[in-house]
């Protein structure tokens, strides 16, 4: 192979992640030549609009999917975080690097932690997820929604005059906007999103050679933590706009998985977790979902889950 061509979206955490992955396959591979191929896709055109309302989170990715599918590009770089449970027939993620700090980040402007904030503080988020956890461990908080890229969500906490708001702490150590984290919050106080931290690269299947290339670049350990977080995503994904966290660490040969459903407004929240070999990653993901829908994640997905049909806006 003497090219790739890594397709990407525009948004800056986006360009770092694609040119990462660019500098790690040059490394490894003198003379290669990586260019960028740079799109931008549904998710970023509907900026104004709260993430639920326009369709959920595989709109960042449909598109540059496509382009794989297309021959227009051979590899594509994702946050793993933005990628649906199942993706279209012939594309597999080739490899999965070593996770990045895959906890929340609380930014605020006036150093604040969580704890705090004073009784009916602004926290702005756009995430169901963030908004339920926060909403209930502090249902005095008044949520805000807050889209955007990473940047452009800071400038947001500050024009708006915010008490803070809540990122991925990943995005802002890879931009190097970490010294606007005031608390990195516990894994357990705000569990992560499935994939949290996680670059997903995908490539078409049939592609040996590109495989060839990025198989080098996986982390074991991230492999089977995403394992059991994707197929207990994969159980509950049908309603997408309902507030969904999973996470798991791997310690020992064995796989610790802790997820979480909620209402958006925090009123209930259902909260499981298992532990088991890695080989049954997969099937501890599933055992999780179901004991969730069991416990009461079936009816808020019910009550809350985007229909098939429904209107997107
Ligand atoms: N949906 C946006 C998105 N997708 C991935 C990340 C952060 C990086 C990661 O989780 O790998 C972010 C920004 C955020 O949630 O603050």
């Amino acid at each position: 192979m003497k090219t790739v061509r890594i397709a990407t979206r525009e948004s800056p955490l986006a360009l770092w992640q694609a040119n990462h992955v660019a500098s790690l396959l040059k490394e490894r591979n003198p003379g290669l030549e990586v260019t960028l191929v740079k799109m931008s896709t549904e998710g970023d055109r509907f900026l104004s609009a709260p993430l639920s309302a326009v369709g959920g989170k595989g709109l960042f990715v449909k598109e540059i999917e496509q382009a794989l599918l297309d021959g227009r590009a051979d590899v594509a770089v994702h946050s793993l975080k933005d990628m649906t449970s199942v993706f279209p027939e012939g594309l597999i993620l080739a490899a999965l690097p070593a996770r990045e700090d895959p906890r929340d980040a609380f930014c605020s402007p006036d150093g604040h932690t969580l704890a705090m904030l004073p009784a009916g503080a602004k926290v702005g988020t756009s995430s169901l997820r963030r908004s339920c956890i926060l909403r209930a461990r502090r249902p005095d908080l008044e949520i805000v929604s807050l889209r955007g890229n990473v940047q452009t969500r800071l400038q947001k906490t500050r024009d708006l005059q915010l008490a803070g708001a809540m990122l991925a702490a990943a995005g802002l150590k890879r931009l190097g906007l970490d010294h606007h984290i005031t608390q990195v919050v516990p894994v357990a106080e705000s569990l992560p999103a499935v994939g949290q931290g996680v670059l997903g690269i995908q490539c078409r299947e049939a592609d040996a050679d590109v495989r060839a290339l990025l198989q080098p670049l996986e982390d074991a350990l991230t492999r089977n933590a995403v394992r059991a977080e994707r197929a207990f995503l994969a159980k509950l994904e049908g309603g997408c706009t309902v507030p969904l966290a999973g996470h798991a660490t791997v310690e020992d040969g064995q796989v610790y998985l802790r997820g979480l459903v909620g209402r958006p407004d925090g009123s209930l929240v259902v909260r499981g977790e298992v532990k088991g070999p890695v080989p049954e990653a997969e099937r501890l993901g599933e055992a999780l979902a179901e004991e969730l829908l069991s416990r009461g994640a079936g009816d808020i997905l019910r009550d809350f889950g985007r229909r098939e049909g429904a209107p997107r806006a």
